[in-house]
């Protein structure tokens, strides 16, 4: 992480849809080919209805990741597993703002790790579930899709929360994710709503691999050129 707030278009492609049997290789290719950071989904089979990684996959994934490892937590309780996934290399921490009865504290116990914090919004929570530690978190995640899959279509109800939730932040360095369904199609709209990371697992990892990486590169681009076209026609 640098330590000026980057405000820049970021892409931070969901390893979700990348070969899970060659998660490292997956993972060098995406930052060969350009993207900002690397996504990584952790779900639990009882927040969510999916299983995937735990930290001990995250942890063998870091010295593959000379980005920043960016790790989404789908996770009910979160708080017992946040220092595993600290000690895994985690540089932003993102928790559900749904999964626990006490954000706040939360949020400290992430801090007090040393690991940026990032909060989750499902579609249905509103923004103002985010006010009053706004202060105290590097990045919101406002899912754009019910959490648990890849591959499922964006929900353009979160556009407008994603405006509010900009108004809510003001100046304060904190950034704004979006998660799900992000494509070409869809990217322009959020970023124009005052975005600032996308998150695309289907769309930048589809009809590549480790072995054609290019058209994860092409992928990237393709959700870049449509940031800066919905930035020229406004
Ligand atoms: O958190 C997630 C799902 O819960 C994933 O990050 C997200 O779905 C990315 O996949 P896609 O871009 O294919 O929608
Ligand atoms: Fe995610």
């Amino acid at each position: 992480m640098t330590a000026t707030f980057d405000r820049r278009v970021k892409i931070a492609p969901s390893i979700l849809s990348a070969d899970f049997a060659a998660l490292g290789p997956e993972c060098r290719a995406i930052e060969d080919q350009g993207c900002d950071w690397v996504h990584v989904d952790v779900m639990d089979g009882h927040f969510v209805p999916n299983l995937t990684i735990g930290p001990a996959v995250c942890a063998a994934l870091r010295p593959h990741i000379r980005t920043v490892m960016d790790v989404h937590l789908m996770i009910a309780p979160p708080e017992p597993l946040v220092d595993a996934f600290v000690d895994a290399g985690a540089d932003m921490l993102t928790v559900h703002a749904e999964a626990t009865d006490h954000l706040d504290r939360l949020v400290a116990q992430i801090r007090e790790r040393g690991a940026k914090v990032g909060v989750a919004l499902n579609p249905a929570t509103p923004e103002e579930a985010v006010r009053y530690v706004l202060d105290k978190i590097d990045m919101v995640l406002v899912m754009s899709v019910n959490p648990g899959f890849g591959g499922q279509s964006f929900l353009a109800s979160q556009v407008d929360k994603i405006a509010r939730l900009r108004a809510l932040i003001g100046d304060r360095p904190v950034h704004i994710q979006v998660d799900g369904g992000i494509s070409p199609k869809t990217a322009g709209q959020v970023v124009a709503a005052g975005a600032d990371v996308l998150v695309a697992g289907s769309a930048v990892f589809k009809g590549g691999s480790v072995d054609q990486p290019a058209v994860y590169g092409d992928n990237m681009r393709a959700i870049r050129a449509a940031c800066e076209a919905q930035a020229g026609a406004a």
